[in-house]
């Protein structure tokens, strides 16, 4: 975990649940880059979402945390990037079944649909569970091989 970092990001509507993220990242000795958006001024998810899918995507020791008022403009904009599984969770149950079984590299939440304590519960959650591999590396292959045009 040497080299270990979150890249963070979020839109207008998702900054304030961001800037408290950080905050636990911080206090939990996490390495981590903001990438933006730096207030709560009105700005579009998609280049932001595109920022972190693509840093996490080119290093295998980083993940990404997007944040706006759904997490699912963020989710959906991340998926578009080769080798992104972001994961939209809003429940501690889902945030360790989504690292061990889809090996997801982005948590997505919505700062409209949960409390902050919530939030930062499902961060930790999220990020000290681990892949449990097996059967579910198969499963994340197929995505993988669709990814690069080798199925129908
Ligand atoms: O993209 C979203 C929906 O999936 C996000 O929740 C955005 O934060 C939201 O659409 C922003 O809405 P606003 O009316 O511009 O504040």
């Amino acid at each position: 975990m040497e080299n270990a970092k979150i890249i963070i990001g979020s839109d207008h509507a998702g900054f304030t649940l961001k800037e408290k993220v950080i905050r636990l990242l911080k206090e939990l000795k996490i390495e981590v880059e903001d990438v933006g958006a730096y207030s709560a001024d009105s700005v579009n998810y998609g280049p932001i979402a595109k920022r972190v899918a693509e840093k996490v995507a080119g290093n295998d020791d980083w993940k990404g945390i997007l944040i706006c008022g759904t997490g699912i403009g963020m989710s959906i904009m991340a998926n578009k990037v080769k080798g992104i599984r972001a994961a939209v969770v809003h429940d501690t149950f889902s945030a360790k079944a989504t690292r061990a079984h889809n090996d997801s590299n982005i948590l997505c939440m919505g700062e409209r649909v949960i409390g902050s304590g919530l939030a930062l519960e499902i961060t930790k959650e999220w990020l000290t569970a681990s892949f449990d591999a097996g059967k579910h590396a198969q499963r994340i292959q197929f995505i993988l091989d669709y990814e690069l045009g080798k199925q129908q």
